[in-house]
């Protein structure tokens, strides 16, 4: 299956009067790891749940392999979604009902990749986190269910991984463990995208933004 290529033209985002995204444009290549960063409140977030196609825009287009999103159904989005994009957001946001193993599973699910299982084992394994595969959510540190939304962002080795403070939690093992999958992954094909603050992390993606005044600005 060939990658998706996502692309963002002139988006703005505003919230009542303001004006958080000016015009941003954005390529999202494969293979390729980036990074934005800005200080709190520049609308790293918002430009990265936008990217991921789950908030609306104000103005402005995303293009999937040259075809606007705007044309494209609810039902196929979701499906785009579920089988093409990895998210980690900045909580952990797993279901609190399911296993750790569970909340891996849900989007291979919905997606109808039902083999999925093997694999979201060895990378909970790879994270240290083989021995907790039954745990629930409240039995986890946060830094644990960190680990355990990265597995869930990865198992489907999805076309486009949006990272946001990915390290945040995390000790340095950790961190480190986090740091080289998200790598590993651009390695492979994936467009990594990574919010963060973390200036050593930025320093290693192949690209980086600085985001400010709502300008998406090229540093490298
Ligand atoms: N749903 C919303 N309604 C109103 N304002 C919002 C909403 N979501 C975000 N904002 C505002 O948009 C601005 C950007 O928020 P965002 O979370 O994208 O910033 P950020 O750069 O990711 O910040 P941080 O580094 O602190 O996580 C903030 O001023 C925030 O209050």
């Amino acid at each position: 299956m060939n990658k998706i290529r996502i692309e963002l033209n002139a988006i703005h985002k505003s919230f009542g009067k303001a004006d958080i995204l000016k015009g941003i444009d954005f390529i999202a290549a494969a293979g390729t790891t980036t990074s934005i960063t800005g200080n709190s409140g520049e609308g790293k977030t918002t430009l990265l749940s936008i990217m991921g196609l789950l908030q609306k825009q104000t103005s402005g287009s995303i293009l999937i392999n040259g075809k606007e999103i705007a044309d494209t159904g609810i039902a196929e989005l979701s499906r785009i979604r579920a089988a093409r994009f990895g998210y980690l957001f900045q909580t952990p946001r797993l279901v609190g009902s399911l296993t750790a193993l569970e909340n891996i599973l849900v989007c291979p699910a919905f997606a109808g990749k039902n083999d999925m299982r093997k694999r979201a084992i060895a990378l909970l394994d790879t994270f240290d986190m083989g021995k907790r595969l039954d745990y629930k959510p409240e039995q986890l540190s946060i830094g644990q269910m960190r680990r355990v939304a990265l597995a869930r962002a990865l198992v489907m080795e999805p076309d486009i991984l949006l990272a946001d403070e990915p390290t945040n939690d995390l000790d340095p093992t950790v961190s480190q463990i986090v740091t080289s999958s998200l790598f590993k992954a651009g390695e492979n094909g994936t467009a990594v995208v990574i919010v963060t603050h973390d200036r050593s992390l930025a320093a290693k993606t192949d690209c980086e933004y600085h985001l400010a005044d709502g300008i998406l600005h090229h540093v490298r």
